[in-house]
């Protein structure tokens, strides 16, 4: 049980040749986990992220979900994505709902949990151009997590915001992630983000994509940043992606 991500090999057809973006990959997540992945630019984090959400099947090797092949994009995996994608048109309320009816009393409950969960109460009636981008990605959130998927995917998610309101939200995704006991996999190009959040952390390398290093977070939570701990694990990871740099560029890549 878990998810299992096999991907023995991914490559792109471009013009002259084809490229190998991703390497032998192998990660088993136990329910719960919450597995942060960092690794250089175009090491292959959003094409692995993308390939256990189903939205790309062009590959070899397998992704399980609670023992389920996964062939397609399905309500077991929610996908956050760097930039909301909320539909402009609609209510807080009615982009959580989405495709359910909000008349509904059972989706009205779950709508309303969900805006507790993600702390939006009193925002229901405002329309996406009204709230912040930080409320915003949380709305995206709350969408996701109204399908109760099995596993929660998030690329970049707060990559876009300023840092006190992603600070805000590492620790609103905290707090869903404990209440809801929900398997996580979140890309990030940010070190402490990673730490911060991870249970475990992937740092991969590029050209092709492969897993450097696996660092499990021995650290309850929440987490204070200045703990010597702390410190001590980032510099560990800090180390660990400054190699899987510097191998970008020895093998001539990246430049
Ligand atoms: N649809 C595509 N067609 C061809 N090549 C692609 C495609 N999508 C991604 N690639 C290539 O695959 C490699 C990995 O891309 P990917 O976006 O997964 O990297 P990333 O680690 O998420 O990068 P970044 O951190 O910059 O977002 C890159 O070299 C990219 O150019």
């Amino acid at each position: 049980m878990g998810v299992q991500i096999q991907i023995l090999e991914k490559s792109f057809q471009m013009e002259q040749e084809r490229k190998l973006v991703l390497d032998g990959i192998d990660l088993h997540l136990n329910k719960g986990d919450f597995l942060t992945i960092i690794g250089p630019s175009g090491c292959g984090k959003s094409t692995l992220l993308k390939i256990v959400a189903g939205l790309d099947t062009e590959y070899r090797g397998v992704v399980l979900v609670n023992g389920r092949q996964i062939v397609k994009p399905g309500i077991a995996q929610g996908f956050i994505f760097q930039e909301h994608r909320l539909f402009p048109w609609l209510t807080v309320e009615q982009n959580v709902a989405a495709d359910l009816n909000l008349k509904d009393p059972e989706v009205r409950k779950k709508v309303d949990e969900m805006l507790e969960i993600v702390r939006l109460k009193g925002y229901e009636k405002a329309y996406p151009s009204e709230i912040s981008g930080g409320m915003s990605q949380r709305v995206a959130i709350a969408r996701a997590l109204i399908r109760d998927p099995e596993i929660l995917l998030l690329d970049e998610p707060f990559g876009a915001l300023d840092a006190f309101t992603r600070g805000h939200l590492q620790d609103v995704l905290i707090d869903i992630w404990q209440q809801k006991n929900i398997t996580m996999l979140l890309v990030t190009h940010d070190i402490d983000e990673a730490v911060y959040l991870g249970t475990d952390i992937a740092i991969l390398r590029a050209n092709p994509g492969r897993i450097q290093k696996l660092v499990h977070v021995d650290l309850s939570y929440p987490r204070s940043r200045t703990s010597p701990a702390y410190q001590q694990i980032r510099q560990r990871v800090l180390q660990e992606f400054e190699k899987s740099e510097n191998e970008k560029y020895i093998d001539g890549y990246g430049i």
